[in-house]
């Protein structure tokens, strides 16, 4: 079962917004699937499992299908039976609800995947 964290938009911060605290970051997490950390406060950090090269590349085209629809991107590593992902809000220098959103979102493709 996926977030509803994953129906929310994926909203840009505002120019003046800040990152969100430790505590923000907590109950953020907690909507989150079991890949998912949060690092110094300051990006998102998962690693997502397959059973081969060519399931994970098709996740990965499947995230960055997502990210350039939503103008949000991660960082993404592909290697065989794994694509890790790094996601922060650039324009804020840390975590905003948007990086929190495209985690769940990234969760409920993998679950999609996983079927
Ligand atoms: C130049 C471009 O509009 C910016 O880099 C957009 C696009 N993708 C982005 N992705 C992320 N993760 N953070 C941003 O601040 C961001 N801003």
């Amino acid at each position: 079962m996926s977030s509803p964290l994953a129906d929310e938009p994926v909203e840009p911060a505002g120019d003046d917004a800040e990152p969100l605290d430790g505590d923000e970051c907590a109950e953020y997490l907690d909507e989150l699937g079991d890949a998912w950390e949060v690092v110094d406060d300051h990006h998102l950090e998962a690693s997502y499992e397959f059973p081969d090269f060519e399931t994970a590349l098709a996740f990965t085209n499947d995230v960055g299908e997502l990210a350039e629809a939503e103008w949000h991107h991660p960082d993404i590593s592909l290697s065989w039976g794994e694509v890790g992902v790094e996601m922060w809000s650039h324009e804020v220098g840390g975590l905003t609800e948007a990086d929190f959103v495209m985690a769940a979102r990234m969760d409920r493709l993998y679950a999609d995947a996983s079927e």
